[in-house]
């Protein structure tokens, strides 16, 4: 598997098990039932909590997938989501001392790109509705010991509803989010709000294909593959969830549409991944 040098921190499967406590969440231990992978999410969790309206069960289903997440994506990638999400971080334009947003950050696998782009005279804020995703992306960064990723704060909050003044931004990236938002109309709205003029989004995550081959192969890889390891994990309904979510999703042409009518001046949408994953790059 493809592990950038240095980076083999990001994989909090590699942390051996006594960092972890046992999860107390008993929802989630319903959930797995005889599944044997061992459940845990870490102890130690700092973010700031800010009421979140427009909840729904999404919210907890990422709750639910939060501390098998980042293996899952490993695995189901082979590993490449790792170079798709550098990808968004570069397209983002952030650079050295700029303020940026992280939005649906979950483990926090883009904010910690970020934090390195901006370096430590920069500030990444980090933003998620599910206090579990923020738990691991908490714990992942406490597990640094070297002064690293200390520019990053985690702010539990709605996507929809920023809690950040207007033009508070040099950059935004999100990884997987905006297909997963109830209104995507009013993420790219709220997006466009919190960023600077001249700044730029990126927004990663599946391509809805216009192709028909390629929606086949999509269609393929997750029913073949996607859907029978998430079943392992005893997530099955989870990621049955992500077939559907990509079918209602946008065209890479519809979200440039999108994000002009919102006020973007520019936006172009990228096909990466051999067209299974796409990134959207919009500034303001
Ligand atoms: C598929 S995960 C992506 C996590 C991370 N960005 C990555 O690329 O690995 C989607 C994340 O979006 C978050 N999310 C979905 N809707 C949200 C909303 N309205 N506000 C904040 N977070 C949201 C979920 O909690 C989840 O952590």
């Amino acid at each position: 598997m493809w592990m950038p040098e240095g980076h083999d921190w990001i994989y909090p499967h590699l942390v051996p098990e006594s960092e972890f406590v046992c999860l107390s969440n008993q929802k989630i231990q319903r959930l797995m039932g005889t599944a044997s992978l061992q459940l845990s999410l870490p102890s130690a969790c700092r973010f700031r909590h800010r009421p979140v309206r427009c909840a729904d069960q999404r919210q907890a289903l990422f709750g639910r997938i939060a501390p098998v997440y980042d293996n899952l994506n490993d695995l189901l990638s082979l590993g490449q989501h790792r170079i798709w999400k550098r990808m968004a971080v570069s397209w983002s334009g952030a650079k050295m001392g700029d303020c940026v947003l992280d939005l649906c950050c979950g483990s926090g696998d883009l904010a910690f790109l970020l934090s390195e782009k901006v370096s430590s005279n920069g500030k990444v804020t980090g933003l998620d509705f599910s206090k579990e995703q923020l738990s691991m992306a908490s714990h992942r960064q406490n597990l640094v010991t070297n002064g690293c990723y200390k520019n990053i704060e985690w702010i539990e909050g709605d996507a929809l509803d920023l809690p950040f003044p207007d033009g508070s931004f040099d950059a935004i990236t999100m990884g997987y989010g905006l297909r997963n938002v109830v209104d995507k109309q009013r993420a790219m709205k709220e997006m466009f709000r919190v960023l600077k003029r001249g700044s730029r989004v990126s927004v990663l995550d599946f391509n809805k294909s216009t192709q028909p081959f390629m929606a086949a192969i999509q269609e393929w890889m997750l029913d073949n593959v996607v859907v029978p390891v998430a079943t392992g994990y005893g997530l099955a309904k989870e990621y049955e969830y992500l077939k559907s979510s990509i079918r209602e999703f946008l065209t890479g042409k519809e979200l440039e549409k999108l994000a002009l009518q919102v006020g973007f001046s520019s936006a172009r949408h990228y096909e990466i991944g051999g067209g299974i994953m796409g990134n959207l790059v919009a500034q303001r």
